[in-house]
């Protein structure tokens, strides 16, 4: 067993805390990119770090839940994730879409709102806004990110497009999620701190750890922060990068991107007994 890294928040360490004494009643929850697969140039070639997937099996059989929650739509971070196919994850969750879908390993069963008519309208002006802009499109179906890693000058690029992505999102009643070097247009009404407060009040949660990387986490550590309020325990994990430096205020712990949730879902699963 190696140490386990400590919170720098009394609210974080008392988090960390009830959840070694009540693995029992413990959701722990993660963010797909950034946290559990390195960030890559393109969307889909992300994988899970490969210390991530055995971190997770450990943890499995020894916390009451286990979820991921992603912008990604939940089909998609199943198959990137390899979640479906792996023996010590029967009982994870998946919310995908910010929350808005869902996607259960014990049965396999993925539900998704009907398409919102301003992705499509969206879509159709879309190509003509980032021509020349070095930007590509993802199409997530139900949402559509502009991409500009693969840019000339992704910084500069993203500044440029922040304006008129915008725009475009506002006029097709679509909400704008920021994230690295990504602008997403996506159905309003649910973000990751919705999903993380609804699932931890329909699974009784006593404590909630997240983890997450960027911007769109911000609603889930602002969720376990509410959580803490109303009596459940909570710890904040910031999966850090030197491309995302707003988050270390939101969170009690940083560590150091995939491999260091890798290391510290390993470390947590260490001292928890497996279920009976
Ligand atoms: O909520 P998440 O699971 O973190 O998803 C957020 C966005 O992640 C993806 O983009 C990010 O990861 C890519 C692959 O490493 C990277 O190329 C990109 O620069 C990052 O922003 C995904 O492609 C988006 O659809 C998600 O919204």
């Amino acid at each position: 067993m190696g140490s386990l890294p400590v919170p720098t928040t009394d609210a974080g360490r008392a988090g960390l805390a009830t959840l070694l004494d009540r693995p029992d009643r413990a959701l722990i929850a993660a963010d797909f990119d950034g946290t559990l697969a390195p960030i890559v140039p393109d969307p889909e070639q992300a994988r899970p770090h490969p210390d991530a997937l055995p971190a997770l099996a450990a943890l499995a059989g020894r916390v009451a839940v286990l979820a991921i929650i992603t912008g990604r739509p939940a089909d998609v971070a199943v198959r990137l994730g390899g979640f479906a196919d792996h023996p010590g994850l029967a009982g994870m969750v998946v919310l995908g879409a910010y929350g808005a879908e869902r996607w259960e390993a014990a049965t396999g069963r993925l539900t998704a709102p009907p398409p919102h008519a301003g992705v499509a309208a969206a879509r159709a002006e879309l190509p003509g806004l980032v021509a020349e802009s070095g930007a590509f499109i993802e199409d997530k179906g139900n949402a559509l990110a502009v991409h500009t890693r693969r840019a000339a000058d992704p910084a500069g690029a993203f500044a440029a497009l922040r304006g008129p992505v915008g725009e475009l999102a506002a006029r097709h009643g679509l909400a704008l999620e920021p994230g690295r070097l990504v602008l997403e247009m996506r159905p309003p009404g649910m973000d990751k701190g919705a999903a993380l407060t609804a699932l931890a009040r329909e699974t009784a949660a006593a404590s909630v750890l997240y983890a997450g990387d960027d911007l769109g986490d911000l609603a889930a550590f602002g969720a376990v922060a509410e959580l803490r309020d109303s009596g459940v325990a909570g710890l904040r994990v910031c999966s850090g990068s030197a491309e995302v430096t707003e988050l270390t205020a939101a969170t009690d712990l940083t560590v150091d991107g995939p491999h260091g949730v890798a290391a510290l879902f390993a470390e947590l699963a260490a001292r928890l007994p497996a279920a009976s």
